[in-house]
């Protein structure tokens, strides 16, 4: 496979990255490079090629270089467009057309062209999208940050710059014409994305990136680094909040000089170290790192927080892990309190280091917090809080030690190799085209958790028979939503569903004819939205004892999610009831409580697709473990409860004409497949 990855803005090379060179020399070119390292490991990828803009003059000459080896199968090509100098992402739209004119006259130079385009950002989308109606070659899109997103968070004037709503409209036809999104985050698929008219979440696939985070683990103290930082302060032994960003409007860095402006015990306990790029003079820097630096300067003056807090000049790519371990070393903490930070490589960075975090509550930092545990999350327009939660790392030792523990794991959840594996397997699948059955004869829909998955020595024999079943359309039908249950899926290796029924039946998604994306199905959508009024369910079940919400990426149009006992379950029953809403509440697992539109459920999702299909009921099976399977499994003639059932399934009055497999996860679901079909064959 030969892969193109083309990434317009900032200072790009191949090694030594001065990040916060430039306000564009950011985490797209950190994720990128990283990326490329751990693709090139994989036997199945020949070629990897990083295409960005040629210019000349500052920031140096390094990018005026036309190509630059990388490793035995990366290169570099710099390429150039209508400017000669430097440009930024908010003018990069004006070197769009000439770039990929020069881009496809380079493609046409090789030997062979690539076999698929990975745009970094929209403006690389704009590209591939040129390439691809000339060369016909596909891409995948990686976004890094989106504009609706910006505009929401800036508000005001700024949100409605022309350059702004053109980057969004540039989002737009990224979205429509990549044949896959990869997102970082189940925030960035769910949340972030929500806004584009263009974007169904089955077009993307939740991948996260990993980071060199052995680098940031094995870093020590350098004698060199601690001077630059302890020069500035009257007590350099206190344990640092340590900040590490670009100084850019969104990372929000005032808001922690706030914050700890504004606390006297926080100044007593501890100092403030702000890394935020490099510069020789703030007057020369680009975008808007000269207003923020100034920002900064005038609230450390205001707060008079001289000899407490540190803002180094500049530092080398080389002493970031020095500067994480010094914070490390004195006892600090990490914070991030960005307005919003669509993944956020330095919480991950920080955690391999062994620093608890304080991070923004917007963006990717929840899946990242909720994933390692690694520390809190906060409200970044609020000081205040962000001052509470240092305070509370700072003053409880044993939930530091929780947090530093829990980030320990960050390594292991979040790694490139294992984002490389998958990747390829979808680049793979992209460029064999398996479509899915046009006119299936049968239907087998499974629950996932503990059914389907569980034990990966059923799901490998699983896989091999599925391999034989022609004619029959494999789905699933979960709790989890749709990046929840793929991420599970690819991660076991399951084969891909034709149809994923997800949210307890509130979603389905059809495998699109790429066999890899998916499109949500809007019939379905019509019939759940049809009798739910959402706003009305949540206001009847406010301030019920015992309920508590679950995460809000649990919590989607048509599901409210919650965890709650058998009895809050009743209670939540009889609120419903009084208020005159029809909604169907299941609870499972003694814990978990959904509550959906009255159409919505896993059976009647299963019907749904039955009816599209044009099967008869004899032709479907359905298979599960637990109390939310109960409905999928009572509303199905061909019924498979596997051995490893909870909840008591088996003993269920309604579910008397199941099928109680003696095999536990995928293998009882085969033994019940073939225990219908020699039920219909020895049919009188
Ligand atoms: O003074 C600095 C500031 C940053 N960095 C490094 O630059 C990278 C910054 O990455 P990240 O914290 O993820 O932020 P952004 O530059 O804003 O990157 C964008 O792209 C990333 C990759 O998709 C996403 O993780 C971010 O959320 C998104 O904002 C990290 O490796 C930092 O160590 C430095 O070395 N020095
Ligand atoms: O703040 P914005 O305009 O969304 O831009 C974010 C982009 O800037 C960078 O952080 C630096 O170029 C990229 O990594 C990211 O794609």
């Amino acid at each position: 496979m030969f892969v193109l990855h083309i990434a317009l803005q900032g200072c790009l090379r191949g090694r030594d990255v001065a990040y916060g060179l430039t306000s564009d020399t950011g985490g797209h070119i950190r994720y990128l490079l990283d990326l490329v390292g751990a693709s090139a490991q994989d036997a199945r990828v020949a070629r990897i090629v990083m295409a960005t803009r040629r210019f000349q003059g500052p920031p140096g000459p390094d990018y005026a270089v036309p190509e630059e080896r990388v490793s035995d199968k990366v290169e570099l090509v710099r390429l150039a467009s209508a400017s000669p100098g430097y440009r930024s992402k908010e003018e990069m739209h004006g070197e769009v057309a000439s770039f990929a004119e020069n881009l496809i006259a380079w493609i046409g130079r090789q030997a062979r062209a690539p076999d698929v385009v990975h745009a970094h950002y929209a403006d690389a989308a704009a590209v591939a999208a040129l390439v691809e109606a000339r060369l016909g070659i596909p891409f995948v899109f990686t976004a890094h940050s989106l504009g609706r997103v910006k505009a929401a968070l800036l508000g005001g004037a700024a949100a409605r710059a022309p350059e702004l709503a053109r980057r969004i409209a540039t989002e737009e036809a990224a979205l429509a014409r990549a044949s896959l999104v990869i997102a970082s985050s189940r925030d960035e698929a769910e949340v972030q994305y929500a806004g584009y008219g263009s974007y169904d979440p089955g077009r993307a696939r939740v991948l996260p990136p990993g980071s060199d985070l052995a680098r940031f683990a094995q870093g020590r103290p350098h004698p060199r680094v601690d001077a630059m930082i302890d020069r500035f302060l009257h007590d350099p032994g206190k344990p640092p909040l340590l900040a590490l960003a670009r100084p850019v409007a969104r990372k929000n860095l005032a808001a922690l000089v706030r914050a700890y402006g504004e606390s006297p015990e926080l100044q007593a306990r501890a100092n403030l170290v702000i890394v935020a790029g490099t510069r020789e003079d703030i007057d020369r820097l680009d975008g808007d790192m000269g207003a923020t630096l100034r920002d900064l300067l005038v609230l450390i003056d205001r707060y008079d927080l001289y000899g407490r807090v540190a803002y180094p000049k500049t530092h080398r790519p080389e002493d970031v892990p020095a500067i994480y371990a010094y914070a490390r070393e004195r006892g600090g903490l990490f914070v991030n309190p960005a307005l919003n930070e669509p993944f956020g490589l330095t919480l991950l960075e920080a955690s391999a280091a062994g620093l608890p975090l304080v991070a923004t509550d917007s963006g990717g930092p929840n899946d990242i917090v909720e994933t390692c545990g690694n520390g809190l999350l906060v409200d970044p327009r609020a000081p205040a809080s962000i001052a509470a939660a240092c305070l509370r790392i700072l003053s409880e030792p044993a939930f530091r030690a929780a947090c530093v523990a829990g980030g320990a794991r960050a390594a292991a959840a979040y790694d490139w190799d294992r984002h490389a594996a998958r990747y390829h397997d979808l680049l793979g699948a992209l460029l064999a085209r398996n479509p899915p059955l046009r006119e299936p004869r049968q239907l087998l829909i499974c629950d996932i958790d503990n059914t389907l998955v569980g034990c990966e020595s059923a799901l490998a024999t699983f896989r091999r028979w599925r391999s034989r079943q022609t004619g029959l359309a494999f789905g699933v039908a979960t709790g989890r939503s749709f990046h929840s249950a793929m991420a599970v899926l690819e991660q076991q290796a399951s084969p891909r569903p034709q149809v994923m029924i997800t949210s307890v039946g509130s979603e389905i998604y059809h495998l699109d004819a790429n066999g890899v994306t998916y499109t949500a199905d809007a019939a379905w959508r019509g019939t759940v939205a049809g009798a739910w009024d959402r706003a009305a369910v949540g206001a009847a079940l406010r301030r019920l004892d015992g309920l508590v919400p679950q995460g809000p990426l649990e919590q989607r149009a048509h599901k409210l999610s919650f965890f709650g006992d058998a009895a809050t379950a009743r209670g939540v029953r009889e609120r419903l009831a009084q208020a005159g809403l029809a909604a169907n509440v299941i609870h499972s697992h003694g814990r978990y409580l959904d509550v959906l539109p009255a159409t919505a459920s896993k059976g009647t999702a299963v019907d749904h697709v039955r009816a599209l299909y044009g099967l008869p009921e004899r032709a479907v099976y359905v298979a599960g473990d637990s109390g939310n399977d109960v409905e999928m499994l009572r509303a199905r003639a061909q019924a498979i409860i596997v051995a490893n059932y909870s909840d008591g399934l088996a003993a269920n009055a309604a579910l008397k004409h199941s099928y109680v497999a003696r095999a536990s996860h995928a293998r009882g679901i085969i033994e019940g497949v073939l225990h219908f079909r020699r039920a219909v064959a020895y049919a009188p």
